[in-house]
Order: structure tokens, then sequence, then C-alpha cells
């Protein structure tokens, strides 16, 4: 009765959260407090954030305070990086220190918005994190916004992989701390590791008090303030579907012959006999035949083979590593190491593993050494991590679609902010072919076009490997090029920065996707700014349009245009039996299908795509709630 209460009273909750924002009036308020910073020299800008401080810290975030402050950061963001916030930037402040989602179009400037509620929070005592989608970001809003965070007094810190545990504790000890979700969420799983025991707070502090600050001191992060989730959707949605773990390796040596086993008799099943592979919904299910097989096969092996159970989990893993893992789209190969690509970022991430002992025998399947075993220390998922912010805040380009979700889970209502510009982004029509080979000239063609005009282009794929094979068949047409992926990342920020130069073509997967900014010159925006070619769609409409948002930033002209085809993995992954057997009809009618058609098989997949990632994030809030429930009389889980 609860839930179905809650579900009645939530759109109307929602809404209201959404409303509540006086527009016009906030920015005169801002704009009246900014006559006197206008007029203070530098020591005054330090001394009236000294007082600004101490009455923040006493009295909280009274409009007319945040007012003065957001003024404050406003006047000296231009002078120290030229850059001062539009009236719609201070919109977006407000709408983030009052903790909730600002959905304001890409390119609209949100590293910069971010800025105002992070400084006045920061100012009112309060640890900020500002969390993004990747290490590249993290890094490069830090150093673009720190002579504003310095030029208030404040210190700013940037967490990325492969810092060691001292260096992120001096990063988190600042008062504002750009960060990934992902290394936040781990780093809080080893202080909880650390806390071990001593899950409530009067324990900890007792802790510190006993043992003189031998176990306190070692803590990374100083607790779950408030933050500010740049890329919202992305963070607080797409990535929350797999939980995150910790794990510790256990020696299990004599398991590393039996993933190779394992593999071996998958190999000699046969697929839709033997086992059925759902490449939608990411499964496998072997077949009562498939069974019988492997029963006959493992008599030669012995040993654990006898036991059913295990023989047939191992045999279902090896399926899935040879079925639904591929080298070069969901991982990499490098000096003899499985490398995952992160699917939403494009990015590697060198210490990550697959669980359950996927990732064993992914390496097996790979001829690479075998790392040990793992077995889980704590796991969290982001949903429960980000609800236990004191205050939670978002940004994003595209959030209308999951303002329910946001709600539901995180109780972030979703406000939308106009550009400060007319958008000048031109779609150009979409083309759909039937066959792979078909799509990828048309693609060479339209890039070759756009390059006889002066425009730079950007061209997105899906996985590393699609990336390489449009760059051999650029290479082939004597296009020059540059690429960017998960194997080829050095240099990125120069990569980003020559993306915008006349003629250049670069091909890139989700690395220059969310968050990438493209600068133009006046001469390339003359000749009608950066084209995007997309050449797949993906599982979600969003990551798409992130994509697009490429172009046409901050008022500057642009275009971009959908060049797919049949074979794409979307398709064949979520096009169901009715789009397979159409693709086959479909195959007689030429290389191209009507656009509207096109378009109907892409927005009717992607439905499906989204149906199932809602599905599978709703299952990890079922189980964290059932580990809960499991846990009740032995403490809480994590
Ligand atoms: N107030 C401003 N004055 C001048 N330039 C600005 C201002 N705000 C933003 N910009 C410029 O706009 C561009 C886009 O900014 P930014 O990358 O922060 O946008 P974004 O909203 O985060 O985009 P995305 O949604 O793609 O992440 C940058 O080049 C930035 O310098």
């Amino acid at each position: 009765m609860d839930r179905w209460a809650q579900a009645a009273v939530a759109p109307v909750l929602r809404r209201l959260r959404a409303s509540v924002v006086r527009r016009e009036h906030w920015v005169q308020q801002v704009a009246a407090a900014g006559v006197e910073c206008a007029r203070l020299r530098e020591e005054g800008v330090k001394s009236m954030a000294q007082d600004l401080r101490a009455s923040l810290t006493k009295t909280g975030f009274r409009p007319a305070l945040a007012a003065k402050a957001f003024a404050l950061v406003r006047e000296v963001a231009a002078r120290t990086i030229g850059m001062r916030h539009f009236d719609v930037q201070l919109v977006g402040g407000w709408i983030l220190l009052t903790g909730r989602v600002a959905e304001m179009e890409t390119g609209e400037g949100k590293t910069l918005t971010a800025t105002l509620p992070a400084c006045t929070a920061a100012l009112a005592g309060l640890p900020v994190h500002i969390v993004t989608v990747n290490d590249y970001l993290a890094a490069r809003d830090a150093d673009l916004m720190r002579p504003v965070y310095e030029s208030l007094g404040l210190s700013v810190g940037t967490i990325v992989q492969g810092m060691t545990p001292s260096e992120r504790q001096a990063a988190y000890a600042c008062d504002i701390t750009y960060c990934t979700g992902k290394e936040l969420v781990f780093d809080y799983l080893k202080d909880r590791i650390l806390v071990g025991t001593a899950s409530n707070r009067l324990q900890v502090h007792l802790d510190r008090l006993h043992r003189s600050h031998t176990r306190s001191t070692d803590f990374l992060l100083r607790g779950l303030q408030y933050a500010i989730v740049d890329e919202a959707d992305s963070v607080l949605i797409d990535e929350a579907k797999t939980p995150l773990v910790i794990a510790r390796c256990t020696d299990n040596a004599a398991e590393h012959k039996a993933y190779e086993q394992a593999l071996h008799m998958a190999r000699q099943l046969v697929e839709g006999r033997d086992f059925i592979v759902d490449r939608g919904e990411r499964t496998v299910r072997v077949q009562p035949s498939g069974e019988t097989r492997t029963t006959e096969l493992a008599t030669a092996f012995g040993g654990l083979w006898r036991g059913r159970r295990r023989r047939e989990a191992l045999v279902h893993q090896a399926l899935i590593a040879l079925h639904l893992f591929h080298r070069d789209q969901q991982y990499l190969v490098q000096e003899s190491k499985v490398q995952i690509i992160d699917e939403y970022t494009g990015r590697l991430m060198p210490d990550r593993s697959w669980e359950h002992g996927l990732h064993q025998m992914i390496q097996t399947k790979e001829a690479c050494p075998l790392d040990n075993h793992q077995s889980t220390l704590a796991r969290i998922s982001y949903q429960r991590f980000f609800r236990r912010y004191l205050r939670l805040a978002g940004m994003t380009g595209t959030a209308q679609e999951v303002a329910r979700e946001l709600w539901s889970v995180y109780r972030l209502g979703v406000v939308r902010v106009p550009s400060n510009r007319p958008l000048r982004r031109r779609r150009i029509v979409d083309q759909v072919y039937v066959r792979a080979d078909d799509k990828w000239q048309a693609v060479v063609r339209s890039i070759a076009d756009m390059t006889q005009q002066g425009r730079p282009v950007l061209v997105g794929t899906r996985t590393v490997a699609a990336s390489e094979h449009l760059s051999r068949l650029l290479g082939g047409a004597g296009l020059e090029h540059q690429v960017l992926n998960a194997r080829q990342d050095r240099d990125e920020a120069a990569v980003i920065s020559r993306a915008a130069e006349s003629g250049r073509i670069t091909v890139a997967t989700n690395m220059a996707g969310r968050g990438t900014d493209i600068r133009l010159d006046p001469d390339v925006v003359a000749r009608g700014g950066l084209h995007v070619i997309a050449t797949e769609r993906h599982d979600s409409g969003r990551i798409d349009r992130q994509l697009f948002g490429r172009c046409g930033r901050q008022g500057d002209p642009g275009t971009y245009q959908t060049i797919l085809s049949l074979d794409d993995q979307l398709f064949v992954d979520h096009g169901g039996s009715v789009g397979r057997r159409l693709r086959g009809m479909l195959g007689c009618l030429g290389a191209r299908i009507p656009q509207w058609l096109g378009n109907f098989f892409c927005w009717r997949a992607q439905q499906r795509a989204e149906r199932l990632q809602a599905r599978m994030r709703r299952a990890v809030m079922k189980m964290d709630e059932q580990l809960d429930s499991t846990l009740a009389f032995t403490g809480r889980s994590e």
C-alpha cells in the first residue's frame, strides 16, 4: 500500500518540485548583488568571500545570501577565466543548489554553471563532490575552473584512476573534488571495509577517540554531503544497472584447468539446438540437448565435472564468454591482459574485472595469463550510494525521458532551463541501408562531401572494431583522418582540439560523446560549423542525442546525420523476431530502405532496449531491498 500511495502522489510532487523556480526574480537578485561585487578589488573579493563563509555557515543557503555568493562567483569567473555566467546559468546554478536536476541543452556551459552552487556550498563548509563520467572530464573541468575557486580561497582536488590512497585523501580533503562516479563509489566501499563492523556513526566516533586516529585517519572520504552530478542521466540511470563490487583475490589454481575444459566443451555445442543466445537480453539458455551433450563430454574429464551444478554453471559461463563478449567490442587485449571497455564512455577500465569467474573465462579464451578468482568483499548499487548524500543535484542535456525514474529513485525533480541563444543545430535526413557494407560506403561519401566544403566532421562509432574498420576505408579513399578510441587514446585533448579544424575528420567511439567540447574557429562557423555523423544508434536515444550535441553549441551552426544499416548491433540485439524476418525480406528491396521505415525500426528497437535496461535497474534495487530484509537481524548491508 505504501508503494501504491507513493506512486499515486509521485507525479504531483515531482511537478511541484520542478516548478518552484522564479527565474526573473532570481536573476534580478543576483544582478543587484553583482553591482557591489563589480566595485571590489582583489583583497575586497577575498574579504567578501570570508564574510560569506561566516554567514553561510551560520544561516545556510538563504536566497539573499546565495544571490550574493552567486554574484561574487560570477564576477570572479569574468575576471579570472574571462567567462561571465549567463542569466540562464544563474538559474541552472540555483536549481543545483536546491537539490534538483537542471536540464540544460548540450553545450550550454554546465561546467561553468556548476561553479555557482559548488562555491556557495563550499563556502558554507560542505565538502562538494562534482561527479562526472570519465577521468578526462574530471581533470579538464577541475583545471578549467581552478582559477575561480582559488580566487575565493577554495581548494580543488581531482580523483583519477591509478592514484594512491594518500593522493586520494588529499584530493577529498579539498573544498571541492572533481571525480568520476566509479572512483567515488569504490573509495566509499574501501572506507566501508575499513569501518568493518562499526556500521554506525557513534561507533566510528568512539573508535576515533579510543584508537587515537589509527583507523579513522585512513578514511579516504570526508562524508557524503553535497554532490553535483554532471551528465546525471548517465551516472544515475545508465550506470546504475550494475552494482559496484570490491573483490579479494583467492587462489583457485585448480579452477584454471576447469576454464579450459569448459571452453572446450562449450565449443562443441551447437547454437539453436543445444543453447539459445538472446543478444538483446544478453543471456544464454542451455537446452536439454545441451545438458545431455555436456554430461557426455564431461565424462572424459572426471573430478569436479562429476557434480551437475558445477558442470552446468561452468559451461554456461563459457558459452557467455564465447557468444556475448567479443574482442574489440566489450574488451581489448593489451599486453596479454583482458581490459574491459566501458560501454558508456568507450574508455578502458584497467583495474576492473567481471564477476563470478567470467573474467578468467575470457582470459582463458584469449590465452592470457589468469588472474586469481575473486570473492566479494563489499558491494553497493549506484542507487543506494547516491541516495546517501545529504544534498544531491544533477545536470544534463537529456533528462526528460528519465525524469520519472530520477524522482522515484533519488527524489530528484527535473527542471528545464532555456538555452542562452537560439539553437542552430540542423538534422540532415537519416539514411538506412540493408547491408553494413552499403552503409560504410555512404558514410565515406558523406564525409568526403563535407570535407570538400571545408567543414570538420566528427564520426561516432559504437565499438573500437567499427572505428578501425572505418579508418581503413577512409585510408583506402585517401581521406586523412584521426582516430580516438580505447586503443588509441593518447593525446586525447590534442585530438579534440584539432577536431574543430577546417576539413578535419575525426573518427571516435563514445570517448568523444558526452562532455566533449569542440571549439570552433570563426572561419569554420562561417562554413556551417561541425558536422556529426552517427554510424550506429545506441540502446538509448539519449546517448545518440549527446553525440549530436557536439555540434551546434552556444548558438553555433552545425548539422548531424545518422547513417545506419539493418546489420547494426541495435537491430540485431533488439529488433526481435519480426525485425529479423523483415530484415530478410527487405534485402530484396535494394540497398536503402525508406526513411520512415528505418526510423520506425530504430524507435522500436530502442524502446525494447530501454525497457530491458529499466528492468535490470529495477532488479538491482530489488536485490538491495532483499539484502536489507535478509540482513535485518545481522546489521546493515553493503
Ligand atoms: N558564460 C559563458 N561565457 C562564455 N563562454 C561560455 C560560457 N559558458 C559556457 N561557455 C562555453 O561554452 C562551451 C560549452 O561549455 P561546456 O562544455 O561546459 O558545456 P556543457 O553544457 O557541459 O556541454 P555538454 O552537455 O556537451 O557536456 C565551452 O566552450 C565554454 O567555454
